[in-house]
């Protein structure tokens, strides 16, 4: 009799443990998702407006997907993004997972900056379990907003079991992108990202989810940046080069006391005469300085035009200049050694 009352018990537990819906917590940061304008196009409209409860109730069935609680982190246009509102992120994220809180999480987020809110909890969020980001390109009030059926998509993948252990990803536009290669690709149109080095990792089409890949580059459970005591990063700041370009904005930095410059070079990463110069200072005052290109895909490779052996510099490998920048703001928090940092660009 025994053994049939556990098995009982345990058949019960399993049942009840299957009905459950899928638990999902959207953080809210504001964009253009959140956007409110006073007409139906674009004109003039404010992002980050409109609280995640009314973003909800604009998504019909939403509830048929997940058991959805929504909070709000901040309200702001991305462009406003900021290193506080990323600890917080970081924080409650890996409360909410530590606490079992909840099987999956949801950020929207604006647009401008989402590709480095992606890339900067992909490398802090100290769990396997799905975390994605979405927004839209159309404001909240504009004909044929974006907003509620990339937020369908987002909770959708979000929910999905095969979502775990692929890192932070970014949903838009039905395509699932990794958030260590997503970047926005077009300045105002619907499909505004792109995967430049790998391709979107998966599509998500009418509440089907499908995966091509399973991103390898990603720090999960074992992330080496615990920041979960830090108040502040880093600084590190970019400089752009270009045809004839001063080195101002290098020597500013070492000025103002950064820890680190990315260049944001031309091709591999190459810079002219004025940049070596002040770069090799910079390098000599204890910065450390990252080649990084602004072309938009393909590796930075060491040793090729520049020798880094000399100068004194590490290369970004694949990461674009402002994702260069959150990994070594990052990696600065644990050293300042440059085969570890430049080890770090390798691995993650
Ligand atoms: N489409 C958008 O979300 C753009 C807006 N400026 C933002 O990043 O918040």
């Amino acid at each position: 009799m025994k053994p049939l009352c556990t098995l009982i018990v345990v058949l019960f537990v399993c049942i009840t443990s299957f009905a459950q819906p899928p638990r999902i917590i959207i953080l809210a940061t504001g964009g253009t998702i959140a956007g409110e304008g006073a007409s139906a196009d674009r004109a003039a409209y404010t992002a980050g407006k409109v609280p995640i409860e009314s973003l909800l109730k604009a998504v019909p069935g939403i509830e048929k997907i997940a058991a959805i609680t929504g909070e709000q982190i901040a309200n702001v246009g991305s462009q406003d993004m900021s290193i506080d509102i990323w600890l917080k992120l970081n924080k409650r994220i890996n409360e909410i997972f530590a606490n079992n809180e909840a099987d999956g999480i949801v950020i929207t987020h604006g647009t401008d900056t989402q590709e480095e809110t992606a890339y900067f909890l992909n490398l802090s969020v100290r769990s396997g379990k799905p975390v994605v980001l979405t927004g839209s390109m159309r404001p909240s009030t504009a004909i044929s907003a974006d907003g509620p059926k990339n937020l369908y998509d987002a909770v959708t993948v979000a929910a999905n079991t095969r979502s775990g252990g692929r890192g932070v990803m970014v949903v838009f536009n039905e395509s699932i992108f990794d958030g260590r290669d997503v970047s926005k690709g077009s300045t105002t149109k619907v499909d505004a990202f792109r995967s430049p080095n790998l391709g979107p990792i998966g599509q998500v089409y009418d509440g089907k989810v499908i995966y091509y890949m399973n991103p390898i580059r990603k720090a999960d459970k074992e992330t080496p940046f615990d920041i979960s005591t830090q108040k502040v990063l880093p600084k590190v700041g970019i400089a752009y080069m270009y045809a004839d370009a001063e080195a101002g904005a290098i020597n500013n930095f070492v000025k103002e006391g950064y820890k680190g410059i990315i260049i944001a070079g031309v091709g591999n990463g190459n810079f002219n005469k004025a940049f070596y110069d002040a770069i090799a200072a910079a390098v000599k005052k204890g910065l450390v300085v990252v080649r990084s290109s602004h072309v938009g895909s393909g590796r930075v490779t060491q040793f090729d035009e520049v020798d880094d052996k000399n100068l004194g510099t590490i290369v970004s490998d694949d990461l674009n200049p402002q994702k260069a920048r959150i990994l070594l703001m990052l990696g600065l928090t644990q050293t300042s050694n440059k085969d570890i940092l430049q080890s770090y660009f390798f691995k993650y």
